[in-house]
């Protein structure tokens, strides 16, 4: 095992760890936003508020360069709410960079009052990216300049605002107008306005602006993921997928049961008039009706509740824990699950590993939160052991996936993820399940989940495992969520509830000799 002990520097970014190292205790303070795609735990589970849904291109590929959005640390002038999201979405679509790490930048550059709106806006032109510019192009008489990517952009903010607001069209039209003088694109005002008019005209007509619209861009999705999402489920259902991704996502809440019943917690929040229900299938969870700061859940602080989608906390069961277990939490940053564990079970000796130093401080805040301890190991589980082999009683494989089962949360990974990616992904969890597979003790259970709806990294993932390890036996599971798979369950994302997700369980029996 691992023993050097190192604590997390704070305000440090995000970075790989050199070499095995144990973070215990001290509490350490992180940089605001990290992004984290899958986990099933909310970094700013208010950053996406609700607004009035419609329907919704293909962008430019996203290059090396990373800039950040002009004049955020100059204390550049505010600039309206439809400039501001322009200028950032370019930073998203053209220079590959993490929405969460935009918005802190814009909203710091917006007015208060405008702050909510340029966030909602955000999300909900990467939502409806494809058909907002596959409706666009349609508007446009000729394509425009690659060199007019900002103008481009903002033409899809209008086209959001014409079909995702309340507002009068035309204060739309004239705010897009307003904003391409604000971005110093003058040249383009009779361009935006006259397009946006002709969009105006045609919803006014009655006009389905997508019904011809090819199904990819029906579904929401890029060519390349609305293929290989087709080809795992089919394509009506994979437009229906799509539909579903583009949705809200309700923020739903994890109440440590060591602390208080689902029905007192759901009292306390009506007390103070916040609604909410149980959830469906998750016994500790809670579904707010509207997503809202964690500053006034009760005893957030305290450490009775966390924000953890439904089916991140379904894990727990599966884990069949029991006092004593020697629990290994692999891949566990930003350790929502770390905590559902020992929330469940104490009296569990748990070990957490991730490669990346400044998620795994997050994990060390969320535990001090609940009063949890757990031995933090900082190493990559590709190339580095875990002394000594067959230690552990109980393993959690919470691998890096595409987080295509979250999108609704991470729209911009439409934008980010390229499908070379899946073969890289594919390859890693492959390399952490063996090395893990080593680290179970015979008797032992493995459970191996993402946050993916790709068969290639759930079931055909595991499958191609057990067909390498005749000994490993995959356990049924007697659930009521989700899908059966050839192995394991596939949970796709449900309005109002769960993100999509994928489990499957592994044993590892006891040989005679
Ligand atoms: C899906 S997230 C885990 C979410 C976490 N289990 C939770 O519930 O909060 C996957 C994690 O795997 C980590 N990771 C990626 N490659 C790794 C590797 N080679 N070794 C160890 N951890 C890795 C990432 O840093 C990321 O935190």
């Amino acid at each position: 095992m691992a023993s050097s002990c190192r604590r997390v520097p704070a305000g440090s970014s995000s970075r790989a760890c050199s070499g095995p190292a144990v973070a215990r205790s001290p509490p350490v303070i992180l940089p605001a936003a990290a992004i984290c795609w899958g986990c099933g735990l909310a970094d700013n589970p208010q950053a996406d508020r609700p607004s009035r849904r419609r329907q919704g291109g293909h962008g430019g590929q996203p290059g090396r360069s990373r800039r950040r959005v002009a004049g955020a640390e100059q204390g550049g002038r505010p600039r309206s709410p439809e400039a501001l999201v322009a200028e950032g979405l370019i930073q998203v679509v053209d220079h590959g960079r993490s929405l969460d790490g935009v918005l802190p930048e814009l909203t710091a550059r917006a007015q208060a009052a405008h702050r909510s709106v340029v966030q909602a806006m955000s999300y909900e032109v990467l939502r409806h990216y494809e058909p907002l510019a596959w409706w666009r192009d349609q508007l446009l008489d000729r394509p425009l300049n690659p060199r007019a990517a900002e103008v481009g952009m903002l033409l899809l903010v209008g086209l959001e605002r014409l079909t995702g607001s309340k507002r009068e069209p035309s204060r739309v039209v004239n705010a897009a107008v307003h904003a391409a003088r604000e971005l110093n694109h003058n040249w383009a005002t009779g361009l935006v306005n006259a397009v946006l008019r002709r969009a105006v005209r045609q919803l006014e007509s009655g006009e389905t602006p997508f019904a011809k619209a090819p199904p990819a861009v029906r579904a929401r999705l890029p060519d390349w993921l609305f293929g290989m999402l087709a080809n795992d489920w089919g394509e009506e259902r994979t437009i229906l997928l799509g539909e579903q991704l583009a949705t809200h996502p309700p923020m739903t809440l994890r109440v440590n049961a060591a602390e208080q019943s689902v029905s007192a917690y759901l009292e306390r929040l009506a007390e103070q008039s916040i609604e909410a229900s149980a959830t469906r299938f998750a016994s500790h969870g809670v579904a707010l009706a509207s997503p809202l700061d964690v500053e006034r859940l009760p005893g957030f602080h305290q450490g009775e509740v966390s924000v953890q989608d439904e089916a991140a906390q379904l894990v727990v069961d599966l884990m069949a824990l029991a006092p004593g277990q020697r629990v290994l939490d692999a891949c566990c940053a930003p350790g929502g699950k770390t905590l559902a564990m020992l929330d469940a079970e104490p009296a569990v000796q748990m070990t957490a590993v991730d490669i990346d130093v400044t998620r795994l401080a997050r994990v060390q805040d969320n535990l001090e939160r609940s009063g949890r301890f757990a031995e933090l190991v900082c190493a990559d589980l590709t190339a580095q052991s875990i002394e000594p082999p067959g230690r552990f009683d109980r393993i959690l494989a919470d691998v890096p996936c595409s987080a295509t089962g979250v999108i609704r949360r991470h729209p911009d990974i439409k934008r980010l993820r390229r499908p070379e990616d899946l073969d890289s992904l594919v390859r890693r969890q492959r390399e952490i399940l063996e090395r893990l597979w080593g680290l179970l003790r015979p008797g032992g259970r493995l459970v191996y989940a993402t946050c993916s709806i790709l068969k290639r990294e759930n079931a055909k993932q595991v499958e191609s495992f057990l067909r390498d390890h005749p000994e490993a036996v995959a356990v049924p599971l007697d659930v009521d969520w989700g899908e059966p798979q050839s192995v394991g369950r596939q949970l796709f994302p449900q309005a109002d509830g769960h993100d999509g997700f994928y489990y499957a369980v592994l044993e590892k029996p006891v040989t005679n000799g």
